[in-house]
């Protein structure tokens, strides 16, 4: 075989900015619609100037390719992602000398609205795919003697409120920037177990009142910061079960920002949020009883690491 002394060159490229989070609520009526997607952009045509010789100057940036994604959500709308989708590969491909394509993919993910009281909330959704149902048990000794703890719930079970949570009065210092706020989405993936007094009990009723009983308090609850949502969704389950001693939470604060659209002339009233994966605020508590029986070994758990 003999060595190729062809010359090198530039062969297929493209280049776009991947995977936007972008979340677009409707919020004109008291009954708020969302749409929670994930899109990419990735723009094709002749950019060897760009590959060869360090050249920008047929190059759209990919961050304005994700401003783009931003401001569309507001200035043309995002109600499903086809229409949004075109929307952007033509402006990319009609506005923009340069590029020859454009290749936009979008995927979406879907929220179910919470029923509070047999009625759909108006702002209120859990994402659509079930949560992961948990337990333990742990059994200690023989005959008579015999002990028995039991835990159960859930864990990611991802709930969002588009209104109706605040996050003001905190204590600050020489690098708090954070503004207060008294209308923000408040989103988190729930993990969650609690602790049963009992063995005798309707394992699946209680566990499906349990998850409707914190579901409800999250979306009926006015949230002055995550803490207090959480308290309260516990001691709803404690309220409703008094054969359970304690509930254990953690709940990560999916932040979805507000996107700033004045840049670009436009307001933005709630309307235009990037869905932020991290860092996140992450927000643990256990709400119990003060006459609960010791938790014994319920809280040990399988791995010795930990
Ligand atoms: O509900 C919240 N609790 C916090 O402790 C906190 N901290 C923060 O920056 N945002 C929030 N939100």
């Amino acid at each position: 075989m003999t060595d190729l002394t062809g010359n090198i060159v530039l062969g297929a490229n493209q280049y776009g900015k991947a995977e936007n989070r972008v979340v677009r609520i409707y919020r004109d009526a008291p009954r708020h619609e969302i749409h929670d997607i994930n899109v990419s952009s990735a723009l094709r045509g002749d950019f060897s100037a760009a590959h060869l010789a360090g050249d920008q100057s047929e190059v759209l940036p990919t961050d304005t390719q994700k401003q783009t994604a931003y401001a569309y959500a507001k200035e043309k709308g995002l109600r499903n992602l086809e229409s949004y989708g075109l929307d952007l590969g033509r402006h990319f491909v009609d506005d923009t000398v340069p590029v020859q394509s454009a290749r936009i993919e979008l995927e979406e993910y879907a929220w179910e609205r919470v029923t509070v009281g047999g009625k759909e909330h108006d702002h209120t959704w859990v994402r659509k795919g079930q949560e992961t149902r948990v337990a333990s048990v742990t059994v200690e000794g023989k005959g008579d003697a015999q002990k028995t703890w039991v835990t159960s719930g859930f864990k990611d079970l991802v709930i969002l409120k588009s209104t109706g949570s605040e996050f003001a009065g905190f204590l600050e210092d020489s690098y708090t920037v954070l503004e207060p706020t008294h209308d923000r989405v408040m989103a988190t993936s729930l993990e969650t177990r609690w602790r049963y007094t009992r063995t005798d009990v309707d394992w699946d009723a209680t566990y499906t009142g349990a998850k409707q009983a914190m579901v409800e308090r999250f979306a009926d609850v006015q949230s002055l910061a995550l803490q207090q949502t959480l308290f309260e969704m516990g001691k709803a389950v404690l309220e409703k079960y008094p054969f359970i001693a304690e509930i254990r939470m953690s709940a990560p604060n999916k932040h979805h920002f507000v996107y700033d659209l004045s840049r670009f002339g436009l307001e933005n009233p709630n309307e235009v949020f990037n869905a932020d994966d991290r860092p996140y605020g992450l927000i643990q508590a256990t709400v119990e009883r003060d006459d609960a029986p010791d938790a014994g070994p319920a809280w040990r758990t399988y791995s010795v690491v930990g």
